[in-house]
């Protein structure tokens, strides 16, 4: 682990990232031998993120925009082509090892699958035994484990922790197996859960018992939490803030209400009008509903376009689109709004990297 202190630590700031890059090198073709070119998909490129304790930041896009790339890179599970990561305001890199366990005891992750992260073959109470060892947090002897064991699980709302503790996975419904992936990931006592699309395997009538539980959980514990969804409906309902990423870029952030209520990049709004909501194609009607001019195809990522990612599909698209990068304009409707977008050159000035009061 490298550490490097830094100027900017605040009490409130657990995990945050600047400028995270992820290129993923392919296999090079005859042609790419050829050429001597090297290819990559470029999932990720200059992602900024900020976990604060006690809130929720939802990650929002469609499949393949590289969220669960940002959510592998912020625990280390990948190395990363290009960036920073710190931690409390230390910046972290680790490959494996000690340091990984010790980073991994303060940010834990939470896959999409609760059947795949949980071993068939072992009980709940094997499993939950696990992580309170590894992480140091068993006690001493079998009467302080089997108390950490039962507060586990009644934090996740496993109650009576017997009737659960000896269970094998495949006895347990979906939700009470995710609910146990998260309380094995608490043995760890975290400062950070990184969420990765935690409820879209589960059925519908269970995710938003999921939702509340982590959103409780963020309260009693004071968790920063990382909320990876395609889902832009239950950001606006679970997140704090609302990021939205678009082919391994972001384009829009602020605070979930703004964002989701008032979306200002045209992305954020294709998004928001593509997931289905009666009430408004009921007040709009369907024909006001905008067309994507591209039949909503996300680019190749291995040559992105030029410019501004989006702009192939854009409605709002100007030429300037196609060359340039556009910079974050902050936007004065929200707490922190800001959006990638050109269309807001004129009337908004670009967003300075934020500077963290200190406590
Ligand atoms: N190990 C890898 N090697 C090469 N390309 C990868 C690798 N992992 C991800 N990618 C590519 O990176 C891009 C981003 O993938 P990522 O899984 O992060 O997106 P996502 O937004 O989480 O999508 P989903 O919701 O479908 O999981 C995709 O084009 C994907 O194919």
């Amino acid at each position: 682990m490298t550490a490097t202190p830094t100027a900017q630590t605040t009490s409130d700031v657990v995990l945050e990232a600047k400028g995270l890059t992820k290129h993923f090198a392919v296999r090079r073709g005859l042609r790419d031998l050829l050429t001597r070119e090297k290819s990559a998909v470029h999932a990720v490129d200059d992602v900024t993120v900020t976990l604060r304790r006690g809130r929720v930041t939802a990650l929002v896009g469609e499949s393949g925009s590289g969220k669960s790339t940002v959510a592998r890179l912020l625990a280390q599970l990948y190395p990363r082509t290009a960036g920073d990561i710190r931690l409390h305001g230390e910046s972290v890199e680790v490959k494996g090892g000690r340091p990984f366990r010790r980073y991994v005891r303060k940010v834990q992750m939470i896959f999409q699958d609760p059947f795949a992260s949980l071993n068939p073959v072992h009980t709940v109470r094997y499993h939950l035994t696990r992580a309170l060892k590894i992480h140091g947090n068993a006690g001493k002897g079998s009467a302080e484990l089997e108390k950490a064991l039962q507060t586990l699980l009644e934090r996740v709302q496993l109650v009576p922790a017997e009737r659960y503790i000896d269970k094998f996975p495949h006895e347990l419904s979906g939700g009470q197996r995710q609910r146990v992936a998260i309380a094995r990931a608490l043995g760890a006592n975290p400062e950070a859960l990184l969420a990765d699309e935690p409820v879209s395997m589960l059925d519908v009538s269970i995710r938003l018992g999921v939702l509340n539980l982590l959103r409780d959980l963020k309260d009693r514990l004071d968790l920063a939490i990382l909320y990876i969804t395609h889902d832009i409906a239950s950001a606006r309902y679970f997140a704090d803030e609302t990021l939205v990423m678009y082919a391994g870029r972001m384009v829009e952030g602020g605070d979930s209400e703004t964002v989701t209520q008032r979306p200002a990049h045209p992305y954020t709004r294709l998004l928001i009008e593509s997931a289905p909501d009666p009430d408004r194609m009921a007040a709009v009607g369907p024909d006001e509903v905008p067309q994507d001019k591209a039949g909503g195809e996300p680019p190749s990522l291995i040559k992105p376009p030029s410019g501004c990612r989006f702009h192939p599909r854009c409605v709002h698209a100007m030429p300037k689109c196609s060359t340039e990068l556009p910079p974050r304009f902050e936007l004065p409707d929200g707490e922190d709004h800001w959006a990638a977008c050109w269309l807001y050159e004129i009337t908004h000035k670009p967003a300075e990297p934020k500077q963290e009061a200190t406590r």
